[in-house]
């Protein structure tokens, strides 16, 4: 049987995800899942009593171009083992499309290869860095201010600020309500991963405002050459570039450290501009934010466009009908001024609604997917034109995986 979740439902939620992502161990009693789950929003099959497979979601804001928009963050997608290729899955995203109010889904996949079938695309890479700190400095003239440590957990008012103001710049980020928050810093044991509780460093101009933060653990380690700690970076937030350069500073100086380990970073990040040597970042590029267009126009005229276009889309998507067919794109000037609606000419582009989500948030040109085959051009031009206003000066990230 399908349906929504209850708070009944609880301890079945918990069982399925741990059966079917293989977790070890006993639920953790500092586990803060009930901060954020939110059980109406979880899509269940329930077989002979028992949950055995659901597609969940949290409702968050996510900045795309020039907005900040309600997306629905898909996540715990899970089938029983015993359960799988029946097409449970296929149910559960169905109806979670179906009721979703948002217009744009997004998603962490733990295995690429899942959601395209769903008409999700690639709309944002995930960049890991494993830097030889010792190879590495900051170039950037140092900037007037003062670092202060302090437990996360207890600086969440700062933080959360600091959040809030980068936020709306930086595609993909993904809006933290108090909640979240608390979820986010609770720093349980298990979650640790070897390293030592989390910390927060804040960087304060010279009239004392907070500027950024980077919330970090150390890995011990020792060899028989000395120390070789690691220092794992769970985030730096920065509202300004002196913030950003005197925090990647800090992190790249803490002794007895010698590597530096990053991961959800940008494909652009500002960082790697900012060095002396920086092939020693040591970048590992792949999927990051794969997004769903749920309601194609109203998720293009939610967004800013970077270019004025005016552009004939013919549009696929084998699950949701009300998407499929030709839609007319037009972006006044200064890149406002978004209309979309059904067009009867003549298609300049032909595209499937994966390709459109992956040209979402500015990150993936539609040059590239013309060049990948995905995106067929029917006039010259085109696909030039389309793909510059689709763009974005700031490549999109996650900065979270929820
Ligand atoms: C956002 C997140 O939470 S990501 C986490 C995803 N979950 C996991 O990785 C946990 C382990 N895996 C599972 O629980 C399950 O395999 C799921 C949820 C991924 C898939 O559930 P199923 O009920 O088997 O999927 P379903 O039967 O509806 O499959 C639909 C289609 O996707 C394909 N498919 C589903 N999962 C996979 C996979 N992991 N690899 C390859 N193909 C897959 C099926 O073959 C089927 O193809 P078809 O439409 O061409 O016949």
């Amino acid at each position: 049987m399908l349906r929504t979740a209850t708070a009944d439902d609880r301890d079945g939620l918990v069982k399925a995800r741990r059966e079917a992502f293989g977790m070890t161990g006993s639920v953790s009693p500092d586990e803060t899942f009930h901060l954020v789950v939110e059980f109406d929003r979880n899509h269940i099959v329930e077989h002979d009593g028992q949950v055995v497979g659901a597609v969940g979601v949290f409702t968050r804001d996510m900045a795309v171009p020039g907005a900040v928009i309600p997306v629905a963050h898909v996540t715990g997608v899970v089938v029983s083992p015993v359960h799988t290729r029946r097409g449970l899955l296929r149910r559960m995203i169905t109806d979670q499309m179906d009721a979703a109010p948002e217009a744009v889904a997004a998603l962490w996949a733990s295995e690429g290869r899942i959601y395209q079938r769903f008409g999700y695309g690639m709309a944002a890479q995930n960049v890991t860095i494993r830097a030889d700190r010792r190879e590495l400095s900051v170039t950037a003239p140092p900037a007037p201010g003062t670092l202060r440590a302090a437990v996360p957990s207890e600086v969440v008012e700062e933080l959360s600020q600091v959040y809030s103001r980068v936020l709306p710049t930086r595609i993909g980020w993904s809006s933290r309500s108090e909640a979240w928050w608390r979820h986010l810093t609770a720093d349980q044991e298990s979650r640790r991963d070897g390293g030592t509780a989390a910390r927060a460093v804040l960087f304060e101009n010279p009239d004392g405002v907070v500027e950024g933060y980077a919330r970090f653990r150390i890995k011990p380690g020792w060899d028989d050459n000395g120390p070789k700690q690691e220092v794992n970076v769970i985030e730096v937030v920065a509202a300004t570039t002196a913030a950003y350069a005197e925090l990647y500073r800090f992190l790249l100086r803490i002794d007895l450290s010698r590597s530096l380990v990053q991961g959800c970073s940008s494909v652009d990040e500002p960082l790697f501009h900012m060095l002396n040597e920086p092939r020693h970042l040591g970048r590992r590029a792949g999927d990051g934010l794969w997004v769903r267009v749920i309601d194609l126009p109203r998720a293009l005229t939610a967004r800013r466009y970077a270019a004025p276009v005016d552009v004939v889309l013919e549009v696929t998507d084998s699950m949701i009908k009300t998407n499929a067919g030709r839609w007319r794109l037009r972006v006044g000037a200064g890149g406002a001024l978004v209309t979309c609606t059904p067009a009867d000419g003549e298609a300049d582009l032909t595209l499937d609604i994966a390709d459109v989500a992956a040209a979402y948030l500015g990150g993936t040109p539609l040059g590239a997917l013309q060049l990948a085959g995905r995106v067929r051009e029917h006039r010259p031009g085109a696909v030039a034109a389309a793909s510059t206003a689709f763009g974005w000066p700031v490549t999109p990230n996650s900065i979270e995986i929820f």
